[in-house]
């Protein structure tokens, strides 16, 4: 039974975690490991974690090792880890790249237990102070199998991970990193790119950023990310996502020849064809599509609790476009409402707050 883990790198992911974790039965304590201290005391602050500690001291005794660093440092942490603990104790970490990282972590641990594993959800800010405890309620958590993995450990992860309210999907590291190149790391270089692109037009001409609106907001947000989870990613899945930038590059050259040629027909048949593909994917599952303004409302054990809210934004005209029950509990439960507009999701928290609603942004 996992009841004390130990967290290393108690940033966005390892501080969410932290929270997400110490909300459930089972785990009695949570113990946090960074090189950085400032975010040590924040996530100490935010009740992310239960203690500080040294990665000796902290990783003895442990039922669960979770590596919340960037990618490229993961493996030398898990080779200082291993003189402190015994092989029952689950090592695992949330890397967003798997492959190269799952196969030299399983000969290196010896007779230790390592599951790779990465929860398909996050978001573009850095360090404790955007944790956020329901970051993986209904989100993909992948976690990877190969011939070397124990069963048994991997069974009882899944069920912690599912405690949390995630998603467990079990895949091979490539079939993982395959699928991530296309999903998450090519868009992030599209976003980085065309980021890099409205900057150099920008620098000529002033007005460029007075005449940013929705298109630009809804396709650079990610762009936003940290440099050094990114560059480990992208070194770390380079030759699924070199792929993936030729297939982009081809169809990229395409559609500009059909501009360059005139052919408005052709133009206009392929973007219905591809409207239809983004109209066709699935909306509502978290891992898959979140939408960009959320809020998270925790709400009191009382009749019409959610239909006061509900009318609190009707009455101000605010359209709810989804709403989504993330937990209920015997005091109460959590509800995540989406808004199509970023105003929306501004004028709703502000109405909430001011009624003395718990709620947050995200
Ligand atoms: N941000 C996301 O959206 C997201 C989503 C899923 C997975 N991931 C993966 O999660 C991991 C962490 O990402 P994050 O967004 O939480 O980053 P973050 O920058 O918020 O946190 C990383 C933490 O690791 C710590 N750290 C770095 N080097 C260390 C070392 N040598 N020893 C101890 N601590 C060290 C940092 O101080 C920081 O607290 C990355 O591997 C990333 O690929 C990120
Ligand atoms: O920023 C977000 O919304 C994310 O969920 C980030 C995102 C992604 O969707 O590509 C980025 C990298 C991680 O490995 C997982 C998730």
């Amino acid at each position: 039974m996992i009841k004390r883990v130990a967290i290393i790198g108690v940033g966005l992911i390892g501080s969410s975690l932290g929270l997400a974790l110490g909300d459930i039965q089972e785990v009695e304590e949570v113990i946090g490991i960074d090189k950085n201290q400032d975010y040590l005391q924040e996530a100490l602050n935010i009740g992310a974690i239960d203690k500080i500690a040294s990665l000796k001291e902290g990783v003895r005794d442990v039922d669960l090792i979770i590596l919340a660093t960037p990618v490229g440092i993961i493996k030398d942490l898990v080779v200082e880890v291993l003189p402190y603990i015994d092989n029952k104790t689950i090592i695992t970490d949330v890397g967003s790249t798997k492959s190269t990282l799952v196969r030299k972590l399983e000969v290196l641990v010896g007779d230790h237990i390592y599951i790779g594993g990465h929860p398909m959800t996050g978001a573009e800010t850095s360090g404790p102070s955007g944790a956020d405890k329901y970051l993986f309620e209904n989100a993909i958590y992948v976690l990877t199998e190969t011939e070397k993995t124990d069963q048994a450990s991997l069974a009882e992860l899944k069920n912690i991970l599912e405690k949390i309210g995630s998603q467990v999907l079990v895949l091979s590291p490539e079939n993982h990193d395959r699928t991530v190149a296309v999903t998450s790391h090519l868009p992030h270089l599209i976003a980085v790119n065309l980021m890099s692109v409205i900057e150099q037009f920008s620098q000529k001409d002033e007005q460029v950023t007075s005449l940013i609106a929705g298109g630009f907001r809804d396709t650079t947000r990610i762009a936003a990310g940290d440099p050094v989870m990114w560059r480990d990613i992208f070194l770390n899945n380079k030759e699924m996502v070199l792929e993936t930038i030729d297939i982009f590059e081809e169809r990229l050259s395409s559609l500009k020849e059909l501009i360059l040629n005139n052919q408005g027909e052709i133009l206009g048949e392929t973007l219905a064809e591809i409207r239809d593909a983004r109209v066709r994917l699935p909306m509502k599952k978290k891992g898959l599509l979140p939408s960009n303004f959320e809020l998270i409302i925790t709400l009191k054990d009382k009749p019409n609790a959610i239909g006061s809210v509900a009318s609190l934004l009707g009455d101000a005209e605010i359209n709810i476009q989804d709403i989504e029950v993330l937990k209920v509990r015997d005091e109460g439960g959590t509800i995540r409402l989406s808004f199509s507009q970023e105003e929306e999701q501004e004028e709703a928290y502000r109405l909430l707050k001011e009624k003395s609603y718990k709620v947050i942004k995200k």
